[in-house]
């Protein structure tokens, strides 16, 4: 019989305070979660804006208990999806790989390697394809594949989104339901999918299949669910300057308090297991700003975890993918692009497209001096005494 190695995506999480500096750099490290025009500004940037938003972000950890409980639950869906998959007569090891805290995907690929797998199944813990989850952690494997012929010979099967799956959105709907019967009113109760946002550029520019997957799967779940309640998809978790996907979950709670809801009941849509975004943002900022919208009783619905009809779901997934044909990370990883991003690489007099990109890379780069000065206390601006 084949031994089969499973290989479970996930994002990774801090686990200690000290922790969350060091995930942060490597999160925003990688151009597919920042997308820069000049890759060498990558590193430098990734480490400013890590150092600036610890702080915040380790406070935010602390008011869950210190850190992120996402390894040690994706580490018990993996075991428990093991155990599914030789109750079905599968020689199935689970293996976790993580894209930005341990265990790293580096570790979790010379696991297999040393375990001496006969083929890969890869499979991500998001439902939906993002260009900033699945998509990186799609790519450093391709990374990993071109760079160790051992690990590129090794036959491996990838599993792109799997949002559609029947008894995903049987699972969901199982905890949905459970958590509308708590409400004061049931048939009355609003269903508020909140999911993890991303920048609107990646899918108009960059093509990601997102939002599309996204709003899909929030209709397929009240289909399935069968219950006239009214629903509501808004995105969460945005971060920095630029414009992400609307709308975003605080104006739809605003909204929704405006026309008069009294009940909520938030579905964490993008995530299978609780996370800071869950425990925190949800359960305690979104909680605290629907209360100041009027809404009077918020109810949240618990991420997947080791929910059994969701484990049958995931070694369905497994089996499918043994039966059907390999499919590649390529497959996934070359999306169409809409519009090129950066359209014109060669200088041109005028103001045109090319004037702004080379403006703005200009202006990033003056940024950035400014910045490191301003940290570090030398450069020239102190020389000259202007700081
Ligand atoms: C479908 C899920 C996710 C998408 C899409 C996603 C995109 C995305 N995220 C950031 C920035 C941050 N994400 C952070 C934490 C975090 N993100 C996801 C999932 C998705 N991210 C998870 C599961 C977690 C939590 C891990 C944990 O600790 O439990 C963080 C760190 C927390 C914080 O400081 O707020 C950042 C930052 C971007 C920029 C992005 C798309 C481009
Ligand atoms: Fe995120």
């Amino acid at each position: 019989m084949a031994r089969i190695g499973v290989l479970l995506l996930n994002l990774g999480g801090p686990e200690r305070i000290q922790d969350v500096g060091p995930f942060l750099y490597n999160l925003f490290a990688d151009p597919e979660i920042i997308r820069l025009p000049l890759p060498q500004l990558q590193k430098p940037l990734a480490w400013l804006i890590s150092s600036l938003r610890t702080r915040r972000s380790q406070e935010a950890y602390r008011s869950i208990g210190g850190g992120s409980p996402l390894r040690r639950i994706t580490d018990q869906q993996a075991k428990v999806l093991q155990s599914e998959l030789r109750q079905r007569r599968i020689d199935a090891t689970t293996y976790v790989a993580m894209r930005y805290w341990h265990p790293f995907t580096e570790s979790a690929v010379a696991d297999i390697k040393a375990d001496e797998m006969d083929e890969v199944v890869v499979l991500p813990l998001y439902p939906q394809f993002s260009i900033s989850t699945s998509g990186s952690s799609f790519r450093l494997l391709e990374r990993l594949r071109q760079d160790d012929p051992a690990f590129a010979r090794l036959p491996l099967r990838a599993v792109g989104s799997w949002y559609e799956q029947p008894r995903y959105l049987q699972a969901m709907t199982e905890l949905i339901s459970a958590t509308l019967d708590q409400a004061n009113a049931p048939d009355k109760a609003h269903v508020f999918f909140s999911a993890h946002g991303v920048p609107k550029s990646y899918v108009e520019e960059a093509g990601d299949p997102y939002q599309e997957q996204i709003e899909r799967c929030a209709r397929l779940i009240m289909d399935t669910m069968q219950r006239d309640n009214a629903y509501t998809l808004a995105y969460q978790s945005r971060v920095g300057p630029v414009e992400w996907l609307q709308p975003y979950t605080e104006d739809a709670l605003h909204g929704l308090g405006e026309a008069g809801v009294k009940e909520l009941v938030v579905v964490p849509i993008s995530f299978v297991g609780e996370h800071i975004e869950t425990l925190e943002e949800i359960d305690i900022e979104y909680r605290h700003v629907a209360a100041e919208a009027g809404i009077e009783n918020f109810l949240r619905v618990p991420a997947l975890g080791t929910h059994p009809t969701f484990i049958h779901a995931l070694a369905d997934l497994v089996e499918t993918s043994l039966a059907e044909e390999p499919v590649d990370l390529a497959t996934f990883t070359q999306l169409p692009q809409k519009t090129k991003l950066y359209p014109q690489e060669k200088w041109q007099w005028g103001w045109n497209n090319s004037s702004e990109v080379w403006n703005g890379r200009l202006a990033m780069l003056g940024f950035l001096a400014i910045l490191l000065e301003v940290l570090s206390g030398h450069g020239p601006l102190h020389a000259l005494g202007l700081l």
